[in-house]
């Protein structure tokens, strides 16, 4: 066996896909070429999207499913993976049972529920087993702070019930958990970060005004799990995340004519001399 095959850092998205390019899967794979890992990808739905709101979206078979994970579990060394929009019971319990037959290393779980334009992207009768199944195997899990209500069934008003809600997602089995504060109010955004051995930080950034953040949330997410691939530890992984949806979307570029995709290639553009 030839040793050098496969010790480049590969990753895998689980998710669903967005034709307007800036969401789902498409923003992870932007995000994962730009932390220069090699992105590969099992698509769960496939949605008819643009920045103005999702219009049709279609679940893939249970077959095609599976043969897409065998597909790669038989030819490349996945170092992390992550899930995106999962849609439904069935679906929630298909990617549970690939990622307990195969080996794709850590596992980051954006417990994506709805798109920004409204369509729901996980049925409530999902929720409990992405509770139940998914989050025992994850590393870290990432929800907004709506996700993270619904998941603990708590409203969330301030930092304290943000540290009680990830305490409440961690013992669910969740090691890592990460809070994101996009949806909240104020002029700083807020994502909090829970770790396995009981530490925390807040990651703070002034709040962006601007309706382009199409993507945010895969955006971040994808960028921890190709950190992860490279070996980052997470701590410094969540940070370098941090500045990369921040510079993505402080960076802005003009596309489309509602909640606009975000500039991915921007934390390379201003790191040029950085070592990803
Ligand atoms: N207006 C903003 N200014 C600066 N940072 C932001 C802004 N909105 C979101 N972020 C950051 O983007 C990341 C994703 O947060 P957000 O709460 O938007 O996730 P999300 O709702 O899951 O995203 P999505 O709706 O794309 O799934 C977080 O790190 C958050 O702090
Ligand atoms: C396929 C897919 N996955 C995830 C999102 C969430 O992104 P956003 O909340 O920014 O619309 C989306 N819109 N579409």
């Amino acid at each position: 066996m030839n040793s050098e095959i496969n010790s480049f850092p590969q990753v895998l998205t689980i998710a669903g896909t967005d034709s307007g390019g800036g969401a789902g899967m498409m923003a992870d794979l932007k995000t994962m070429q730009e932390c220069h890992t090699f992105s590969t990808g099992v698509i769960i739905a496939v949605t008819a999207q643009n920045t103005l709101g999702v219009q049709q979206s279609f679940m893939l078979p249970k077959e095609i499913i599976d043969a897409q994970f065998a597909s790669i579990a038989a030819d490349f060394q996945i170092r992390a993976c992550k899930t995106g929009m999962l849609g439904d019971v069935q679906h929630v319990q298909y990617v549970v049972n690939n990622l307990k037959k195969y080996d794709f290393g850590p596992l980051i779980v954006d417990p994506v529920m709805v798109a920004k334009g409204g369509a729901i992207l996980l049925t409530d009768e999902a929720i409990s087993l992405v509770k139940q199944q998914l989050f025992p195997l994850a590393t870290v899990i990432t929800p907004n702070i709506i996700e993270a209500q619904r998941l603990v069934d708590q409203e969330i008003k301030d930092a304290n019930d943000i540290k009680l809600a990830a305490k409440k997602l961690q013992d669910l089995g969740a090691k890592n958990v990460i809070i994101k504060g996009g949806h909240a109010k104020g002029q700083q955004v807020s994502d909090y970060c829970l770790f396995l051995d009981h530490t925390d930080l807040w990651l703070n950034a002034p709040r962006i005004i601007t309706p382009r953040t199409h993507g945010t949330g895969d955006t971040l997410s994808a960028c921890i799990c190709s950190q992860i691939a490279r070996g980052i530890p997470l701590k410094t992984a969540v940070h370098i995340a941090k500045d990369f949806i921040n510079l993505a979307i402080k960076k802005t570029i003009q596309v489309g004519h509602g909640h606009g995709p975000l500039n991915h290639w921007a934390y390379q553009e201003v790191n040029k001399n950085a070592e990803l």
